[in-house]
C-alpha cells in the first residue's frame, strides 16, 4: 500500500485569535513541547510506514516554510513539500488545485489533517478501519465525543453505529445534532477528487470579473461531507484519545502539557532528568539542549524551554512556553505564560496569567476558545503572553496582560493589552 499525507496549514489571514504568538511566526510553526506545531503532524505521519510524503498546503508565502520544510526532511526521512495556493482556496478547493502532486504515484489514500489540531493522532489504527471496510469508503473521519454544549462549534456527524457509516453531517450546527465532532483528521480515496472536480466546474460564475472573492474556494465540509453523509461512501472513525483544537494563544499552553505528557511514553529522551548540577525538574519538562538553566531553577510541571534561552538562578517556571534566545533573570517566578523571542524578564519579577483549560468535571469537555473581551469590553482572563522582543523590568507583576512585540514594560500590569 502506498499513502500519502497533506496537512491543511492555511495561511497569514488565519489564525488571528492566536495572535500576538502569530505575529512573528506563521501559527503552524509556533512551538509546542519544543517543535513546531506542524512538525506533530509529520512525526505521527512519518510513523505509519505506509505513509511515504506528506504534503504541507498553504497560502503563507514558500520562503516562510522553506527552512522547516528542510529541517523535516533531514529528521523524518521521508518525502516532505510545501505545496503554496496562489490564494486561500479552502480546505478542498488546495487539494483539487494540487491534485497531479497527490496522486503521482498512485497512492491508494491519503490523509487530510488540518494544521490547527493537536493530539494523539492514531493514524495507524484508523487506517486500519479504513482499510477493512467492506464497501468502499470515500472518505473516513476521523471523529470524537464532545459535550452537547461545545458540539455546535463542530463539525457533527450522527452514524450507523453498527457500521460506522455517516448517516448525516452538518457543520457547526446552530442547534444541537449529534456529540460527534469531527477531529479534522481524514482518509480519502483518491476518487474524491472527481467529487471536487463537479463542483469546480458547476460553479457558473468562475470566470466573472463581478466574482465575489473567496467563491472560488471549495469545503470539504459544505461541499463534501454534507451532500455525500447518507449515500454510504462516507464512515467515522471513533478515537478518544487526546485530541484537541489550536485555536486560541491560551490553548498552546494546554497544547503543551499534553505533548510533553505524551513524551513520556513515546519520546523519554525529551524529557528533561534531574541529577547533580542540573536544575530540579518537577513533571514533563522540555528543555532545548542548546538553553542554558541554572542547577537552582525549578522548573515544571509542564514547560518548555527554548534555544539558547537563559535561565537564572533561584527562578520557579511552572505551565509555561518560554521561547528560544530569552533570558529570564534570577529569582523570577513565571506561571501560566508564553515568554515570546528575544525576551528579556528582569530579576524578582513575576509574570502570571490563568490557565483556560477544559472543564476537568465534564466528560469529553474541549477547550472553550473563549474570546479576548467579554460583553462589557473587558480583557477575559487569560495566560500571560509576551511577544518577542520584550522587556520586563525587575521587581514588578505582569498578571494576566498581553503585551505586543517590541515593548519595554515601564512598570507593572494587569489584566491588560499592552500595545
Ligand atoms: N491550505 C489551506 N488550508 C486552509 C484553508 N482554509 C482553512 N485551512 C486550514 O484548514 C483547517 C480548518 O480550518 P477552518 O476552515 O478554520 O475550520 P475549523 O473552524 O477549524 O473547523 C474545521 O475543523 C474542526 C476540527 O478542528 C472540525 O470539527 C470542523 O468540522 C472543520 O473541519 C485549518 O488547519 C486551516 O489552517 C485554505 O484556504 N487553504
Amino acid at each position: 500500500m502506498m499513502l500519502k499525507a497533506v496537512i491543511l496549514i492555511g495561511g497569514p489571514q488565519k489564525g488571528t485569535r492566536f495572535r500576538p504568538l502569530s505575529l512573528d511566526v506563521p501559527k503552524p510553526l509556533f512551538p509546542v513541547a519544543g517543535l513546531p506545531m506542524v512538525q506533530h503532524h509529520i512525526e505521527a505521519c512519518a510513523a505509519v510506514p505506509d505513509i511515504r510524503e506528506v504534503l504541507l498546503l498553504g497560502y503563507f508565502p514558500a520562503q516562510q516554510l522553506h527552512q522547516f520544510v528542510t529541517d523535516m526532511i533531514a529528521a523524518y526521512k521521508i518525502r516532505i513539500r510545501y505545496l503554496q495556493e496562489y490564494q486561500a482556496l479552502g480546505t478542498a478547493g488546495g487539494i483539487y488545485h494540487f491534485r497531479d502532486q497527490i496522486s503521482s504515484g498512485n497512492p491508494d489514500a491519503f490523509f487530510v489533517l488540518n494544521g490547527d489540531v493537536c493530539g494523539d493522532f492514531p493514524l495507524q489504527e484508523m487506517l486500519d478501519f479504513h482499510t477493512s471496510l467492506t464497501s468502499p469508503s470515500l472518505i473516513t473521519i476521523m471523529g470524537t465525543e464532545a459535550t452537547r454544549h461545545q458540539s455546535t462549534m463542530y463539525g457533527c456527524i450522527v452514524e450507523d453505529k453498527e457500521t460506522h457509516q455517516i448517516l448525516h453531517y452538518v457543520e457547526k450546527p446552530s442547534t444541537f445534532v449529534s456529540n460527534l465532532i469531527n477531529c479534522g483528521v481524514y482518509i480519502c480515496s483518491p476518487d474524491i477528487f472527481k467529487r471536487v472536480g463537479e463542483i469546480f466546474n458547476s460553479r457558473p460564475d468562475f470566470y466573472s470579473l463581478e466574482d465575489e472573492e473567496g467563491t472560488e474556494s471549495i469545503w470539504l465540509e459544505q461541499d463534501i461531507l454534507m451532500p455525500i453523509a447518507g449515500t454510504g461512501q462516507a464512515y467515522v472513525y471513533n478515537t478518544d484519545r487526546w485530541w484537541s483544537q489550536i485555536k486560541t494563544a491560551g490553548s498552546a499552553i494546554y497544547a503543551n502539557r499534553h505533548y510533553l505528557q505524551l513524551y513520556r511514553t513515546t519520546k523519554t529522551d525529551r524529557l528533561a532528568t534531574n541529577g547533580s548540577d542540573k536544575p530540579t525538574i518537577i513533571g514533563d519538562v522540555y528543555i532545548h539542549p542548546s538553553a542554558t538553566v541554572d542547577p537552582s531553577a525549578m522548573l515544571g510541571p509542564n514547560v518548555s524551554v527554548g534555544k539558547n534561552a537563559v535561565i537564572g538562578a533561584g527562578v520557579r517556571i511552572r505551565e509555561s512556553i518560554i521561547l528560544g534566545n530569552t533570558t529570564i533573570q534570577e529569582h523570577s517566578c513565571v506561571l501560566y505564560t508564553v515568554v515570546g523571542w528575544n525576551s528579556t524578564v528582569g530579576a524578582w519579577t513575576r509574570l502570571e496569567g490563568t490557565p483556560c483549560d477544559p472543564n476537568p468535571n465534564k466528560p469529553f469537555a474541549k477547550m472553550d476558545n473563549v474570546p479576548l473581551f467579554n460583553n462589557d469590553g473587558k480583557l477575559n482572563p487569560s495566560i500571560t503572553i509576551l511577544g518577542c522582543n520584550v522587556t520586563v523590568p525587575a521587581e514588578v507583576i505582569v498578571l494576566n496582560s498581553i503585551v505586543l512585540p517590541y515593548k519595554d514594560l515601564p512598570h507593572s500590569y494587569k489584566n491588560e493589552i499592552i500595545l
